[in-house]
């Protein structure tokens, strides 16, 4: 089926946070021509702010309803959701409407999953075991261990080669090995799904002036360069280890196509603080296509019609353009 005509799923994501009014502003912003979604969620919810919905019951009548209405495959939700007030008994509905959203990217009746934002501690409170959708999502694909977290925006592409851990569990878990894995997971993503056909992928150092020849930390000599000349090795344009400082300047940022960072916050404060709203993160290495806005569930600004749905709205139509790519003949 063309990407044109086959949905994308989207979650419903934490109902007591800013999901379901950015939903109503991505299907208000697309609904004409744009990239149509079905919303794996409670209808009722998303109806509140003023937008017609329609409950279907398989995703393929979506495009069908599209313009006059948000489809909506019914989640129960088990307590009604208070905008701002998260409430951990509705985190099996949350976690159903994930598994059934990869569910029907996983057997092609969707282009791909796009999330809208979850609490990762309202989820551990009711027990589930994954710090976020990334683990998740590899989990439910049975690929446990091959996930890469991915944020772009139009200026930037960045990584986070350990993504959900505390920081001196980071470098604690940093090694050659997951450099290694991270980088050829995301160079392939570039090219199967970017449409990148040689990425320029810059190695970003781990300690202050990339370790200052070894006089502020060893691992750029450790870890990072023999991770760097195994990639270049394989054929890889690979540049670094660079100083984590200066190497997100617009004129530096000209000369790659993605940054890997050595851990969560390296990676993702020069991104969020680029581009906010145009911001995207992407799940690399898995067989399904994932997209989410690159923000959480602002909970202190849920209900009160002031979020800006513009970050879903370039998730939704990413995950198109990577659907178009990935389907290319
Ligand atoms: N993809 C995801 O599921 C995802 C991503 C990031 C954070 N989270 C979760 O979100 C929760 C809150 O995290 P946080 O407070 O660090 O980040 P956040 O992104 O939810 O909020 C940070 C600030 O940005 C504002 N903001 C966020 N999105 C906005 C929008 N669309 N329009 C206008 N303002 C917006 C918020 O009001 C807040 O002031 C956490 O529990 C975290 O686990 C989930
Ligand atoms: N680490 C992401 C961020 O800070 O934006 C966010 O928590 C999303 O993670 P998942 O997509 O794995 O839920």
């Amino acid at each position: 089926m063309p990407e044109a005509t086959r949905p994308l799923a989207l979650t419903m994501g934490d109902p007591a946070g800013i999901g379901p009014e950015i939903t109503a502003g991505a299907w208000r912003a697309l609904r004409h021509g744009g990239e149509p979604f079905a919303v794996i969620g409670d209808a009722q919810i998303i109806h509140q702010h003023d937008v017609p919905v329609r409950e279907i019951e398989t995703i393929a009548q979506a495009a069908g309803v599209f313009d006059r209405a948000v489809p909506v495959l019914p989640v129960t939700l088990d307590i009604p959701p208070r905008p701002g007030q998260p409430d951990s008994r509705n985190a099996g509905a949350i976690t159903a409407s994930i598994a059934r959203a990869v569910e029907l990217a996983r057997t092609g009746q969707a282009a791909g999953v796009v999330t809208c934002p979850i609490s990762k501690i309202v989820l551990k409170k009711a027990g589930f075991a994954y710090p976020g959708h990334t683990e998740y999502l590899a989990a439910l694909c049975n690929m446990p261990g091959h996930e890469v977290m991915m944020l772009a925006c139009p200026e930037l592409r960045v990584v986070p080669i350990t993504i959900h851990v505390g920081l001196r569990r980071a470098l604690d878990e940093l090694d050659s090995t997951r450099i290694i894995a991270a980088t050829r997971t995301t160079y392939a993503a570039l090219r199967r799904d970017f449409g990148i056909t040689t990425p320029r992928i810059a190695m970003a150092g781990l300690n202050p002036h990339a370790g200052e020849g070894g006089t502020m930390g060893t691992e750029e000599q450790t870890i990072i360069q023999p991770a760097i000349d195994a990639l270049r090795a394989d054929g890889m344009d690979v540049s670094g280890p660079w100083p984590p400082d200066t190497m997100f300047t617009p004129a530096a940022r000209a000369r790659y196509d993605v940054a890997m960072c050595m851990y969560h916050d390296q990676a993702l404060i020069p991104l969020k603080t680029i581009d906010m709203t145009q911001g995207v993160n992407a799940t690399l290495g898995l067989p399904i296509i994932r997209t989410s806005p690159d923000h959480g569930t602002a909970f202190d600004i849920a209900g009160r019609g002031m979020a800006d749905p513009s970050s879903l709205v370039a998730a939704l139509r990413m995950a198109t353009r990577m659907a178009e790519h990935r389907n290319r003949p």
